[in-house]
């Protein structure tokens, strides 16, 4: 019997810890992972006593290596969309939870991985952490909301550097950029950092905290939204390209992609 990929604890009353648990291909977000997330945030959220929810990775070496590009490689074009759309809705659940989501960033964070902390209310990041979004150099785009969010954290001009090199910043170099106002504290301590960050939240009003999530979202939300579509659109586009093919088989391959040259860009209109 395989265990599941995503587990849940209670390390205090009001404090519930999500982890997932596929740290043999370092947390990598398979379906099975995404559809365990939905349900384990969407259950802590209704249950009254809990006030705030911990995500986090299991092991010290990464909090997510993003979208499992083992099942990817296989799938058809539905399937494809089916596990875009799928994420996607995964990481909206959980950034318009009224129980606000805590990432602990037990290690490296990469690709669908950062846009599961980008989705995340607040983050705690271990000081050996690292941060970065691949997808350019697999053929994709971050399909998941980083587009998005993670500008909206840090600014266009990063935002756009970071997506398009795939360079990974440390948690220290995270600090500084304001992905999060936690400082950086050491892997062995961060789920009990984060821990104790949702129990001073949970101190706080529950409504108020609630509406202080959603009134603060609501100035993005319209052009969130229609980012988001935009995002979706591109990446529909990506995932059905014969870049993505190249780029998922040359990872698996374990060597470099070769991109073959495009007469065009991509259709702007
Ligand atoms: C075919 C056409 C394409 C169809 C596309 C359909 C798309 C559908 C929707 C996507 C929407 C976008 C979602 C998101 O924005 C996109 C992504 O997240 S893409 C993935 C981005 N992540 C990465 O590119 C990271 C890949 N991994 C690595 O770079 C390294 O593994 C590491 C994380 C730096 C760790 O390196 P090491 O410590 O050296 O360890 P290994 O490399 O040996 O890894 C150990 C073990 O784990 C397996 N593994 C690691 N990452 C993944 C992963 N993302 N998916 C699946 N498996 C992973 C690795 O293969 C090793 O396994 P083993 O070889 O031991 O079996």
């Amino acid at each position: 019997m395989t265990a599941a990929p995503v587990e849940v604890t209670r390390p205090s009353a009001r404090v519930a810890l999500v982890r997932i648990a596929r740290p043999d291909v370092r947390n990598a977000l398979n379906q099975a992972v995404l559809q365990g997330l939905e349900q384990a945030i969407r259950a802590a959220a209704n249950e009254p006593e809990v006030r705030a929810i911990v995500l986090t990775g299991s092991g010290t070496q990464a909090f997510s290596a993003g979208a499992d590009l083992g099942e990817l490689a296989g799938i058809d074009a539905r399937a494809a969309q089916r596990t875009l759309q799928s994420g996607q809705r995964t990481m909206r659940l959980i950034e318009a939870s009224p129980v606000p989501v805590i990432a602990a960033v037990n290690g490296l964070a990469l690709g669908g991985g950062f846009e599961l902390v980008l989705a995340c209310s607040f983050a705690v990041l271990a000081d050996s952490a690292q941060l970065g979004l691949p997808e350019a150099g697999l053929g994709l785009i971050p399909g998941y909301g980083g587009t998005q969010r993670l500008s909206r954290r840090v600014g266009v001009p990063v935002a756009i550097h970071l997506m398009i090199t795939g360079e990974w910043i440390t948690a220290a170099r995270a600090y500084e950029l304001g992905l999060t106002p936690v400082p950086p504290a050491p892997v062995g301590e961060v789920v009990d950092v984060a821990v104790r960050l949702g129990e001073r939240i949970a101190t706080r009003g529950p409504a108020a905290v609630a509406a202080i999530l959603f009134a603060s979202r609501h100035g993005l939300e319209g052009s969130l939204a229609t980012g988001l579509e935009l995002e979706a659109g591109y990446a529909a586009i990506a995932i059905a390209s014969e870049e993505a093919r190249e780029g998922v088989a040359a990872f698996l391959d374990k060597r470099s992609a070769v991109f073959a040259d495009v007469d065009r860009p991509v259709d702007l209109r």
